[in-house]
């Protein structure tokens, strides 16, 4: 059915976990019940931070060769990495609309490369900037903070650009970044995210599990409650 809403995904990010045990900590989130890892690219010049590259990818690949990589690409000259990325292992490479000046060519780029296309907004950049470009990606990256760290505050104002992507494209798969947790996850759940990512939330727990599981049952139950109201 063209319409159907998508399945609820949990994506952990990696970023605030022991980066010296990367393997293991990927290894952990995937025995908590995480449907995908979000892997975090950071530049240095797109945003303040930095992080790994592709080189890291290619080593995690084998040592995880069934889970879905989803790269956020917090770079500039996006364009640059989508060979390479797809070459270490990448099943989806989300790029920021703000890092270029020519979203269908990097889109298509990506589709050719063998990857999954994500566009990513942040917090600042209007959603309608990315309407003209609905069929030439596969998820947009709602940020609910300024990316370039973990840990930071969930931005509550985010979740009117999520409303509206997921009325006009019900079965589009919409992912939130930033800030996530069981006590955040309602707005995002409510307002029609699917493809919910995590980290400090998830990777700093006590339990990984229990929280992957509150996250989901919040998502799963407005998804059950917004087909019930069509
Ligand atoms: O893209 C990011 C930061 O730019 C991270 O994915 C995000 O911040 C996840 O960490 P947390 O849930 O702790 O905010
Ligand atoms: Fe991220």
């Amino acid at each position: 059915m063209a319409d159907q809403h998508p399945h609820c995904k949990i994506g952990p990010s990696i970023l605030c976990s022991d980066l010296s045990r990367l393997a293991d900590e990927c290894q952990r989130m995937m025995d908590s019940g995480a449907d995908y890892l979000h892997l975090d690219v950071m530049d240095g010049h797109f945003v303040p931070n930095l992080t790994f590259g592709h080189p890291i990818v290619k080593c995690l690949r084998p040592k995880l060769p069934d889970a879905y990589f989803d790269m956020h690409m917090m770079v500039s000259n996006p364009e640059k990495w989508v060979e390479n990325m797809a070459d270490a292992g990448a099943n989806q490479y989300t790029f920021h609309m703000e890092a270029t000046q020519d979203v269908p060519t990097l889109c298509r780029k990506i589709k050719e490369a063998g990857m999954r296309v994500g566009v990513a907004l942040k917090p600042g950049t209007p959603v309608e900037t990315i309407l003209p470009y609905s069929d030439l990606f596969d998820v947009v990256l709602i940020m609910t903070v300024e990316p370039g760290f973990g840990g930071q505050s969930f931005m509550q104002d985010m979740m009117s650009k999520v409303q509206l992507l997921r009325t006009k494209f019900p079965s589009m798969d919409i992912e939130v970044d930033g800030g996530v947790s069981p006590s955040t996850i309602d707005a995002c759940a409510e307002a029609g995210a699917n493809m919910i990512v995590s980290g400090t939330a998830v990777t700093g727990a006590q339990d990984p599990a229990h929280v992957i599981k509150c996250l989901r049952s919040a998502v799963e139950n407005a998804i059950s409650k917004s087909q019930l109201e069509r």
